[in-house]
């Protein structure tokens, strides 16, 4: 089975970039081990401290921002990251070539029943003229990433990975540790009857929201002609492990809750790295009012409302208006 290095050079990246994933995924494998360990590790439970989104943190947040926090900055790749559970960029190597932008736990209110989480990540180049505690470098839109995936930790540990030459996704064979190439150029069918929303969210919806999924539930009676199914991990990792491996469309739309947010999800370690891997497989990924990866960031925690997966049913949804 191929591994990863080899599939990275044969997708023509630079070496640099690969040691950096390679440090970036030693740090998930450290995770992914501490995530098994479970109550075990003394992990699961609340902290007192709250992040920057002024949500609750999880133990395992905490611990898994300061894994790969350590290990990126200890690298000498890195000039600086963005992370959700910091509320500024940290500077790390005044020469490092690249930004990384991560979620280090996505899903986290997922830790606590043992289900689906993951880490979310995008690597862009680092400008020369940056400080490296300047947040400014770090607004670009998602077009200038160079590489981009996640880690689900399910049953098995998973990589989705693209450098901008198709979508690949890897499993961590545990018993070298190394990450094994298992689908290669992965491909979101164009069509699916399968939904993802958390509708519990409807009555503050768009009407074009409320409209494009009152049709979907009417299934074979209403106008679309045919059943649809829903799913909702409530960890976008395993939502989007899903669309990539059997198609389907996920939504985080807009809604009215806090108007001046924009969505719940976060652009730059959310919705561009799942964007960027969507769009590697064939999918589309769009806000409502354009594609994710051309939205100049304003902030490095700026939401953005997502609607993204397979090609023709995310067509369908943007036609409603
Ligand atoms: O609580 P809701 O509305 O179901 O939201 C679920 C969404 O929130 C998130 O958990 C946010 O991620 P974090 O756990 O990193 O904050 C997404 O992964 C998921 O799609
Ligand atoms: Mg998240
Ligand atoms: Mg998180």
């Amino acid at each position: 089975m191929k591994r990863l290095n080899s599939q990275l050079q044969d997708d023509g990246a630079p070496m640099e970039l690969i040691l950096l994933l390679r440090t970036l995924l030693a740090g998930c494998k450290e995770i992914s081990f501490r995530v098994s360990q479970g109550a075990l590790a003394g992990v699961l439970g609340s902290t007192l401290s709250e992040n920057v989104q002024g949500e609750t943190q999880k133990k395992l947040d905490v611990i898994s921002n300061q894994i790969l926090k350590d290990i990126l900055s200890e690298s000498g790749y890195v000039k600086a990251i963005s992370s959700e559970e910091e509320d500024d960029v940290v500077g790390c190597n005044p020469n490092g070539n690249y930004l990384v932008s991560f979620d280090p736990l996505d899903g986290s209110s997922n830790t606590d029943i043992n289900s689906l989480i993951g880490t979310i990540f995008s690597i862009t180049h680092a400008p020369q003229w940056m400080e490296p505690d300047d947040p400014s470098a770090f607004l670009q839109p998602g077009t200038q990433i160079v590489a981009a995936g996640y880690v689900l930790y399910g049953p098995s540990t998973m990589l989705a990975l693209t450098t901008g030459k198709g979508t690949h996704l890897y499993t961590l064979d545990k018993t070298h540790g190394g990450f094994l190439l298992t689908t290669a150029n992965v491909k979101v069918p164009v069509q699916t009857s399968e939904y993802s929303i958390n509708a519990s969210n409807q009555r503050h919806w768009l009407g074009s929201t409320q409209e494009y999924i009152a049709d979907l539930l009417a299934g074979s009676e209403g106008p679309r002609g045919k059943d649809f199914n829903m799913r909702w991990v409530a960890a976008m990792v395993g939502d989007i492990h899903r669309v990539l491996c059997r198609g389907g469309i996920f939504l985080y739309p807009f809604d009215n809750r806090e108007p001046e947010k924009a969505g719940k999800l976060r652009l730059l370690y959310e919705a561009n790295p799942m964007a960027f891997l969507i769009e590697q497989a064939g999918g589309l990924a769009d806000t409502g009012a354009g594609r994710i990866m051309e939205v100049m960031p304003e902030a490095i925690h700026q939401r953005v409302p997502v609607i993204l997966g397979s090609k023709e049913e995310v067509e369908a949804c943007l036609a409603y208006k």
